[in-house]
């Protein structure tokens, strides 16, 4: 299957001004990611705020350039491609999906102006054709025709996201990334949002990645499940086996603490707060809050190991049985 997209041993490092005014540390946001995404399936990104969701999302859509790594869009590197080429690739290739529409969205645009903009940039076909096109996006998302007119100040927040998700399609992307897509949606309309994403990504035939802080979600969406630790991508695993399959202890501690589990367990307690990304621990990141770790962890970041299911990967020193229960876990003394 060709990768729509595939970054292989990407690296974001930012200068964070700190103390002093001239001084500025590295933040290590991403390191060393390899990721790649089919057309169909969907990808959820998961892990604690600042382990780098968002830097990989931004990475993917080619917003942020990797100091180091690459990034192939449909099996061509971008970043080797002509500035020029890039932009008329990515704008007609890539949607992206951000958590606030209210933000994301021209106020002084009506729904249908903001539709037809990437047509126009784009160059897409007649005035009359990008009429019917703004027309069938509308439908494609569910918003009634009465509000081509509206400006985004006079629509609801589920609304104004529809708008965001029909802006992103209007080029009929092959990759379209949500980064948290609805967390600044009530709670009431946030299921509508994501059932229209699943529905469009069925229907398109889309590459989906799904970044979202909210675990069940994301298990619920996804068919592989990412988890990121300290910039780095620890485990992925198959979405219905994530609770009780995963091997890296970080997955199951952060899935031992989701709310709404079918079968609630008691948390694996986490010791300690996340190591700060301008100075990750040697060896594996997760090793100075892990139950499990030992010198080994401090020395070396292991590669990933393959487990028994196809799609299932790791990077763990001391992995977790694969069927071993996580409420076993939870009881455990770190
Ligand atoms: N422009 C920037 N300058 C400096 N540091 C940055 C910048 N953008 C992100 N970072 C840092 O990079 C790291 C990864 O940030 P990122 O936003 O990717 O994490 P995240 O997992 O998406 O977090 P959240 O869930 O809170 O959105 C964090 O330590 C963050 O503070």
């Amino acid at each position: 299957m060709t990768a729509v997209v595939e970054v292989r041993d990407a690296h974001v490092v930012h200068r964070a001004r700190s103390g002093g005014l001239l001084r500025r540390d590295r933040v290590y946001a991403l390191t060393g990611a390899d990721l790649a995404v089919a057309a169909g399936e969907t990808v959820g990104v998961v892990g604690e705020s600042g382990c780098g969701k968002s830097t990989l999302a931004r990475v993917l859509v080619g917003i942020q350039r990797p100091v180091s790594g690459s990034v192939a869009f449909q099996g061509r590197d971008l970043w080797a491609m002509p500035p020029g080429e890039r932009r008329a690739t990515l704008g007609a290739g890539v949607g992206m999906i951000f958590q606030d529409p209210s933000t994301a969205l021209n106020r002084r645009l009506a729904v249908h102006r903001i539709l037809r903009d990437p047509l126009d940039v784009h160059g897409r076909g007649s005035g009359a054709e990008r009429a019917d096109r703004v027309r069938e996006l509308m439908s494609l998302v569910g918003l009634p025709r009465a509000l081509a007119d509206a400006l985004p100040g006079q629509l609801s927040g589920g609304q104004r996201q529809r708008v965001a998700i029909a802006r992103a399609l209007a080029l009929d992307p092959a990759l379209v990334v949500a980064d948290e897509p609805t967390s600044a949606l009530d709670v009431s309309v946030r299921a509508q949002i994501l059932n229209l994403l699943l529905d469009l990504k069925e229907r398109l035939g889309l590459a989906l990645v799904f970044v979202s802080h909210d675990i069940q979600t994301v298990r619920r969406m996804s068919d592989r499940v990412i988890t990121m630790y300290l910039g780095r991508i620890v485990e992925e695993t198959p979405a219905d086996r994530v609770t009780d399959a995963a091997r890296h202890p970080y997955t199951r501690a952060l899935f031992s603490a989701t709310p709404g589990l079918l079968d609630p367990i008691d948390p694996i307690p986490l010791t300690g707060p996340v190591p700060s990304a301008t100075r990750p621990p040697s060896g594996c990141p997760f090793r100075t809050r892990c139950w499990k770790a030992d010198h080994l962890c401090a020395e070396a970041m292991p590669d990933f190991s393959a487990a028994s299911r196809p799609g299932h990967r790791y990077r763990c020193h001391h992995p977790v049985e694969e069927d071993q229960p996580t409420r076993d876990l939870a009881r455990q003394e770190p």
